[in-house]
């Protein structure tokens, strides 16, 4: 401010309380308070955001100042030296003035100024400020992210009272501080450890400060867009359920609600105050029991457990088929909770009688989107969690299955422990999240985007001295916990946003060039100005001396009025010409704005038509799907009805060729019988040669020892002969052989083009079956069935398919008796020609042996025998078979 005045004058005129506040603190005002701030706070500075807020009760501030009570009070705290109250006090600032520089000077002052202002508040007894004392301690606490630098996890300690028996038993070990935030607790060696938290509650703390002072704020962010989260963690017994969602059910009233009742509340309410929004609530309840997670909104017979899964596009986790409940009243949503809560796996124990068994997880999803789309859309997430209590083993339960639950809930707060540890010496390590449910879960409100408060309940007792002063430790590892709170714009609004944005850069540098054409006019204007000031100059130095040199033949004022009137007129001429210029000018801008403006519409517009026309082709390129799909279903089912009419052809064609090949079978068959006949003559026929044979060799014999062979000349030529017929007998003997082999191949390759036939027709009814198996899904592998040991027939198309394959071999078939026994009936007849062919010799001999005997006989015509008659009858038996 320029025309400050020096503190004696202000303290004169501004303020009557001057006298004493100058006695009491003029000399000892605080180095801090005397310094103009650029050293002041070790805490962050405060952010416009706030000081705006601020600056919206500054009605309520200049109602204190004008009481009077809040300079002295601040100058009493050392906040503010006797300068800041001279500089607020400004004879010139009117009250409102005063208000702004004095909210100008506190946030230099840091958390503790704002602390003492909030005090000299509380001090007025005179007007109702109470809103304006909330909102300091929103700044001064909760959630606001202005005590330290960087945003972190917000801790503050609540204290249980003792119970009635506790009461009676022993004193509280804990001490509290709640100016300083300090909590004391004894160690062993009779000293005294201090934490140091956010906000310190003490016994007597009511639930509607507690929500006031450090959940109200993270509810109302989440209106905002952004992500926040309260979570409860202590010992067992020392009032998490009680902070979260208040007494057991009796005791239940407006005034002992917990958070979460208060904060559906206050979402529901704020949220009608927004009427330029369109507002969607989504609320879920979850429970992590043993490491399992279930839905508790779901009914606990129905209620399966859910898995936690990841999402790739940020690392985080989600129970997978949660159910979200759209809800649009407060009383919908407490609904939804209490049953949920009531249905929360909970047991009395040693220490607690209605203690929880798990942890909960209470979840309210609220998309905001504008009404008229002139703001972005966003989405924002509260998460309000009641842990289990961490237990010592065997003290709190004794039966197995409460052994159980007890180390399940420690061994998730162990992990949760050590990712908080790691967090709050910046050693970030993703696997350990994976432990436990429960850290997977919570990873999004510890490592991420949301503005996460932490309320560590300790219960004063003695007896619980080692938890408690666990609970401290985890609570000061957590407040050094960094997270990184923003609004969750949805995407097509960060789109809407990024076009306002350059249009907002666009319309800026319009406004820029704007102001340096104006300034170059500025300049233009003020030389022709000059130049025209300096025409009048020497118009007027010119008119004085002309003046001056002939005074009686000029009228000088005459003359003078005229080069006033020529030098306005010049004046006036400019000035409409710049006005000329300015009026197109502006009519340039206006033009450049309403393209730029066309531009962005066009685009959109384009955008939209895009997105329409490709709405339009996917919906085309469906149809066509569809059609195409129908089409080749069509197409199926007609090859379908191909194949099973194919499988029907064949089946008749089979049961046809079956029928001939049995009557071929028959006809071998018979000509085997006649065969057999024969070779059964053969063999009497040789039985009865042989005999006669013999008995003529006996004759010829005794016939030999009578004569001389050696001259018998004619004897020679008839052995000459007989040999002859031999080898005549022996080629027709050959030829008779070769018809039988040669009748016996035909017969076989008539069997074998039989066979031949089966198996192509035995092919083709396995190509159609498995055609029609390719085709029908649901048709059953009949060589799986065998493997299985069924022979199952998977239609009725298939018989032969289905009876197996490796009986169905050309040669197996051959020979089985389903094949009627072909090649039986050929072994057979080789058989009996190989029998056949030792005959022929013996049939020789006899002929020969016949012809030797004729020839004796002829010699000696007594013995005449009938050999060519004999011999003949013999060739016939032959031929004829
Ligand atoms: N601030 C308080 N004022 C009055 N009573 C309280 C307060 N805090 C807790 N209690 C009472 O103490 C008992 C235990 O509280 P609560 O069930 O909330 O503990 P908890 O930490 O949730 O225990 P657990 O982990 O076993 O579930 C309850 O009877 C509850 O009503």
């Amino acid at each position: 401010m320029d025309n400050r005045t020096s503190s004696e004058e202000v303290s004169v005129k501004a303020d009557p309380r001057t006298e004493s506040r100058s006695s009491l603190y003029e000399d000892d005002a605080p180095q801090s308070a005397r310094s103009d701030g650029a050293d002041t706070p070790d805490v962050g500075e405060m952010d416009n955001e706030h000081v705006d807020r601020l600056r919206l009760t500054r009605d309520h501030i200049v109602m204190r100042l004008q009481a009077g009570h809040v300079l002295d009070h601040l100058l009493h705290e050392r906040v503010i030296s006797d300068r800041d109250v001279d500089e607020i006090m400004d004879p010139e600032n009117d009250a409102k003035q005063s208000a702004s520089v004095l909210l100008e000077i506190l946030p230099r002052r840091g958390a503790r100024a704002f602390k003492a202002f909030r005090d000299s508040l509380l001090l007025c007894e005179a007007a109702d400020y109470s809103d304006l004392v909330t909102e300091l301690d929103r700044v001064v606490v909760g959630g606001t992210g202005m005590l330290q630098k960087d945003d972190r996890i917000q801790v503050v300690i609540r204290v249980r009272p003792l119970r009635g028996e506790e009461k009676e038993q022993e004193q509280g070990c804990l001490t509290v501080d709640t100016r300083l935030m300090q909590v004391s607790i004894p160690t062993k060696n009779d000293g005294v450890q201090q934490f140091i938290f956010n906000k310190v509650f003490p016994e007597e703390t009511t639930q509607a400060e507690i929500f006031n002072t450090m959940a109200s704020p993270i509810v109302d962010a989440v209106l905002e867009g952004y992500n926040g989260c309260i979570l409860c963690y202590g010992k067992t017994g020392s009032g998490k359920t009680y902070t979260m969602a208040g007494p057991s059910d009796r005791d239940l009233n407006e005034k002992t609600e917990g958070i979460i009742y208060r904060a559906l509340k206050q979402l529901f309410l704020k949220s009608q105050k927004k009427q330029d929004w369109n507002i969607a609530f989504f609320v879920s309840v979850l429970e992590i029991y043993n490491e399992k997670v279930f839905d508790l909104t779901v009914p606990r017979k129905e209620r399966p457990s859910l898995d936690i899964r990841e999402d790739p596009s940020n690392s985080l986790f989600f129970a997978n088929n949660l159910e979200k409940h759209n809800i649009t009243n407060a009383m919908d949503a407490i609904r939804v909770f209490f049953e949920a809560s009531a249905s929360r796996r909970s047991r009395a124990t040693e220490v607690n009688e209605r203690s929880s068994r798990s942890h909960m997880v209470f979840q309210v999803v609220v998309s905001i989107l504008h009404k008229e789309g002139t703001e972005s859309g966003r989405t924002g997430e509260l998460y309000l969690v009641d842990l289990a209590g961490s237990e010592t083993a065997g003290e709190v339960n004794k039966d197995a299955e409460g052994l159980r639950e007890g180390a399940n809930i420690n061994m998730s707060l162990l992990h949760l422990k050590e990712v908080i540890r790691d967090l709050s010496v910046k050693n970030r390590q993703d696997f350990k999240f994976r432990r436990s449910s429960l850290t997977m879960l919570l990873k999004r409100v510890l490592t991420g985007n949301s503005k996460t408060a932490f309320i560590v309940n300790v219960d004063p007792s003695k007896k619980s001295l080692r938890d408690t002063r666990r609970s401290l430790d985890f609570a000061s590892d957590a407040k050094k916990v960094k997270v990184k709170p923003k609004i969750n714009y949805s995407p097509l609004e960060s789109l809407l946003i990024k076009y306002l944005k350059d249009i907002g850069d666009l319309k800026r540098q319009i406004k820029t060039m704007k102001k340096s054409r104006k300034k170059s006019a500025d300049g233009k204007r003020l030389r022709s100005a000059k130049k025209t000031s300096d025409v009048g100059t020497e118009a007027e130095v010119d008119t004085a001396s002309l003046a001056s040199e002939s005074k009686e033949s000029f009228d000088v004022d005459k003359v003078r009025e005229l080069v006033n009137f020529s030098v306005t007129n010049t004046a006036q001429d400019f000035r409409a010409k710049l006005d000329g210029l300015l009026e197109e000018e502006r009519r340039e801008i206006k033009d450049e704005i309403s393209a730029q403006l066309k531009g962005f519409q066009q685009t959109v517009q384009e955008k939209s038509e895009q997105e329409a026309q490709q709405a339009k082709e996917t919906v085309v390129a469906t149809d066509k799907l569809l059609e195409e799909v129908h089409s080749k279903q069509q197409q199926v089912l007609e090859e379908q009805q191909q194949t099973r009419q194919l499988l029907s052809d064949i089946k008749e064609r089979t049961a046809e060729e079956q029928h001939s090949r049995d009557d071929t079978s028959g006809q071998l068959n018979d000509h085997v019988q006649q065969m057999n006949m024969a070779m059964e003559d053969l063999r009497t026929l040789n039985r009865e040669l042989k005999h006669e044979m013999e008995s003529h060799l006996e004759n010829i014999r005794q016939d030999m020892k009578n004569r001389d062979d050696t001259t018998d000349k004619s004897y020679q030529d008839e052995l000459k002969k007989l040999q002859t017929n031999y080898t005549d007998l022996k080629i027709e003997i050959n030829f008779l052989a070769q018809a039988f082999k040669e009748q016996a191949k035909a017969a076989e390759e008539s069997r074998a083009q039989a066979e031949a036939e089966r198996t192509a027709a035995e092919g083709d009814i396995e190509t159609s079956q498995l055609n029609h198996e390719s085709k029908t899904p649901q048709h059953i592998d009949p060589l799986s069935s065998l493997e299985a040991g069924t022979e199952t027939s998977c239609c009725e198309c298939c018989e032969v398919c289905c009876t197996g394959t490796w009986y169905r071999r050309p040669g197996y078939a051959w020979f089985s008796v389903r094949g009627k026994g072909a090649g039986w009936v050929t072994l057979l007849v080789m058989f009996h020609l190989l029998l056949c062919l030792p005959i022929f010799p013996i049939i020789l001999f006899y002929f020969y042996t016949r012809r030797y005997y004729q020839e004796t006989s002829r010699l000696h015509p007594t013995e005449e025998l009938p050999v060519k008659e004999e011999g003949e009858t013999m060739s016939r038996a032959i031929q004829d078979s």
